[in-house]
């Protein structure tokens, strides 16, 4: 075989019927599919070298995809939609990561810290994938940069609504992503990663005071972390964001920049939002902004897929996924050994429910002590780390894991939950957000 090329093989199964194909790949060419949820793409690379998202693919192994967006690569050298594109991105992509490493050489020099890159653009441009492949490269080097996750969208690392860092210390799966490489991650020192915060809400922006206090804890944990491990220090952070592009996104860019000494802010495919951050940091030498092309395979995901695929990252937290199986344990709790709680003003009953003369001032990250009822089936319930009910600690806290209620039992006050490990849970504060899921 032609060892400047990287034949492939791909094969769609779909209502039992199984189609083969083959690809041969030129050097620096992709080749993209999308598979919808219920339909699996095997595929194989058959020899030669090939990347996906920035991990490398081997030759013996069968990879499966269901319900992604997929861009096989190679510098060498299918599905409800494949082709081959002979124009990507990848080489400015990966210019960049060589500028980041030449960062980190800086640093080991000077012991300063490495890169801190905050990726930046509107939704659906390849922010997440940029940052595994600038992750992934690091990682190929030596390297092992944190990985701060903002986008609560699809919770990358745990579970949707969540904020979260994780040092990159193994590749990224290509079929799971960043979930197993993240979980088992070792820590070390002090300063335990990944972390976890429960904001509760899909979009960055719903609740700009809470998602801005989990923030700033965040940075606390993630500084702390850089102080005492220098392999970390001088990785740097690479931090994903969801779309931001309005004013509140501006606000919060501003605040993620000062937070985590952001150096390096990557524009993805918007202009105005390159030109916009240009302007307010050119005074700024501390704050370098760069733009870089939106891929072409990047593909817009409607609501319904981004449900879909919310409603995989919950199941996958309780079941595992095909490679990794779990066994979730179902478990009956007392009300009153617990105490949950709802963060924000759209857990509140609306103003005209309450007795005539009593006023209602909610802040944004005031707590709400919830009394269980129907209401509370399906959801999901974060598990708080805090030790006290005192509401600054309980906001602040980080979380130990979550839990699924299956169902409610208000005559006997007890709950049927579902929780990846067996025995009594870790904490009696619980945390509630918006997220609802239908164990199917
Ligand atoms: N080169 C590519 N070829 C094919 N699909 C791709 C490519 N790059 C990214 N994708 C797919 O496009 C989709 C959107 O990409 P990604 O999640 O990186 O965007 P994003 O900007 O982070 O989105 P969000 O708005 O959720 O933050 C994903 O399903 C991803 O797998």
């Amino acid at each position: 075989m032609n060892n400047s090329r990287s034949p492939v093989r791909s094969g769609q199964r779909a209502s039992g019927e199984e189609i083969v194909k083959d690809y041969t790949l030129e050097p620096e060419h992709e080749l993209r599919f999308e598979v919808d949820f219920g339909t699996t793409v095997k595929l194989k690379l058959i020899s030669g070298t090939a990347e996906i998202f920035g991990t490398e693919i081997g030759i013996a192994p069968e990879y499966e995809f269901t319900g992604r967006k997929v861009a096989v690569f190679t510098w060498r050298g299918t599905c409800s939609v494949e082709y081959v594109a002979t124009e990507t991105p990848m080489v400015s992509y990966l210019n960049m990561h060589l500028a980041l490493e030449q960062l980190r050489e800086q640093a080991k020099i000077t012991n300063k810290q490495g890169p801190r890159v905050l990726i930046v653009g509107p939704e659906d441009v390849g922010k997440t994938s940029l940052s595994k492949i600038l992750l992934s490269y690091a990682l190929r080097q030596s390297h092992n940069p944190i990985f701060i996750d903002l986008d609560p969208n699809e919770g990358t690392i745990t579970m949707p609504g969540t904020l979260s860092a994780t040092s990159i210390t193994h590749i990224i799966d290509v079929e799971e992503g960043f979930g197993s490489s993240a979980t088992t991650a070792p820590s070390m020192g002090s300063t335990t990663l990944p972390l976890v915060y429960y904001y509760g809400y899909a979009d960055s922006g719903e609740n700009l005071k809470l998602f801005k206090m989990l923030t700033s804890q965040l940075a606390k944990v993630v500084k702390a972390r850089i102080d005492e491990d220098a392999n970390a220090r001088v990785s740097g952070l690479v931090i994903d964001t969801n779309g931001l592009t309005d004013n509140t996104g501006y606000e919060i860019i501003q605040h993620c920049v000062e937070l985590f000494y952001v150096n390096i802010i990557i524009v993805l495919g918007h202009e105005r939002l390159y030109s916009d951050m240009d302007r307010l940091y050119n005074d700024n030498n501390d704050v370098t902004v760069l733009k870089l092309l939106k891929s072409g395979g990047v593909v817009d995901r409607d609501n319904s897929f981004r449900r879909q695929l919310q409603m995989r990252k919950i199941r996958e937290y309780f079941y595992g996924t095909p490679k990794c199986e779990l066994s979730p344990y179902s478990t009956i709790i007392n009300f009153h050994d617990f105490s949950i709680y709802r963060v924000g003003v759209g857990s509140l009953a609306p103003s005209s429910a309450l007795p005539i003369g009593i006023d209602r001032k909610v802040s944004e990250t005031q707590l709400v002590k919830v009394e269980p009822d129907d209401s509370l089936s399906h959801s999901i319930v974060a598990i708080s780390a805090s030790e006290t009910s005192d509401e600054v600690q309980l906001l602040e806290a980080n979380i130990l894991g979550f839990i699924y209620v299956t169902e409610v039992d208000t005559a006997k006050h007890k709950m049927t939950v579902l929780s990846p490990c067996p025995g009594r849970l870790p904490n009696q504060f619980l945390l509630v957000g918006s997220f609802k899921w239908m164990e199917s």
